[in-house]
């Protein structure tokens, strides 16, 4: 898709975006409403929220697979049309085939686009250097941890150059420390890759350390409650900046924020089960 947009254009914008569905019980029940998002090029943009709140319905009708019932999605600036070939994920579950082998998975992107056989395997040679993965190319995923399979998905996914990348709780699964260094390897790749990033987190101090900006969306329907730039000096090692008294400080205010929504979407939870 060619893009003829002013540098000026958002990479992403959601203008006045509602969402509604149809419960099994055939009642409406509205997952957004009035949601107004920008991510500018190169931006990476976080957004938290209680559980169930419309995080991932947000993602989805950036990727096409949902339609707002009301408002706009617009990529560079032009509606939503379907599927767009400029996008990236990357999802809690990794989209590995568990019978290829690391690199027969990292050069899938490449030789689907016709990139020519030789040229697509040293791409992905040098996508796995890159996420410190040389020497392992011929191993199958399920011989890898956790944080490893993660590295090829990343690998996986930033080889296609994609323009926007949306990541759903990517590193949900895995255990802290392997979490903490998949973020500095995250920021690594993006910096070089100047993708524009909307991450999709229930961990605050993970949209923090990350983020440029970071969107706090209200128990559902989710609308945004408050958008909070992160002025924290770039490049950032994540594992270090959370100790520091800026990083803290914006911890405290926006957690003032997201817990009274926390709050209420439990307490829905709550009453729903009852
Ligand atoms: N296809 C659908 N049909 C009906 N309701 C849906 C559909 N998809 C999502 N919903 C509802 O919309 C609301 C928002 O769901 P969504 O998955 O976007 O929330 P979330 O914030 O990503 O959740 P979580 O924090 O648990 O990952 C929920 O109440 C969910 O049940």
């Amino acid at each position: 898709m060619t893009d003829t947009s002013s540098p000026a254009t958002p990479a992403v914008e959601l203008i006045n975006v509602s969402r509604r569905f149809v419960t099994p019980d055939g009642k409406s029940m509205t997952a957004i409403r009035d949601f107004n998002m920008t991510i500018e090029r190169g931006e990476f943009v976080a957004i938290v929220g209680p559980t169930g709140c419309g995080k991932s319905t947000t993602l989805n009708l950036v990727t096409g697979l949902a339609k707002p019932s009301a408002g706009e999605v617009r990529l560079f600036g032009q509606p939503v049309d379907g599927i767009d070939p400029r996008i990236g994920f990357v999802f809690q579950t990794d989209a590995l085939f568990p019978w290829r082998s690391v690199i027969d998975n990292v050069v899938a992107g490449p030789l689907f686009r016709g990139m020519a056989k030789d040229e697509a395997y040293a791409c992905a040679e040098k996508w796995l250097a890159r996420v410190n993965l040389s020497g392992h190319e011929s191993k199958y995923p399920h011989q890898l941890s956790g944080g490893m399979r993660k590295r090829v998905s990343l690998a996986q996914t930033f080889i296609n150059e994609p323009e926007i990348l949306l990541m759903d709780e990517p590193f949900s699964a895995l255990d802290v420390q392997t979490r903490v260094l998949m973020h500095d390897a995250l920021l690594q790749l993006w910096s070089e890759a100047k993708a524009s990033v909307l991450f999709v987190t229930h961990d605050l101090e993970e949209a923090i350390g990350l983020a440029d900006k970071v969107y706090v969306l209200t128990a559902g329907p989710a609308t945004v409650k408050s958008v909070y730039p992160i002025d924290i000096p770039r490049p950032r090692v994540v594992s270090d900046i959370r100790y520091d008294k800026q990083f803290i400080d914006i911890s405290q205010t926006i957690w003032n924020d997201l817990r009274d929504e926390v709050k209420l979407g439990a307490a829905r939870a709550e009453t729903v089960a009852a």
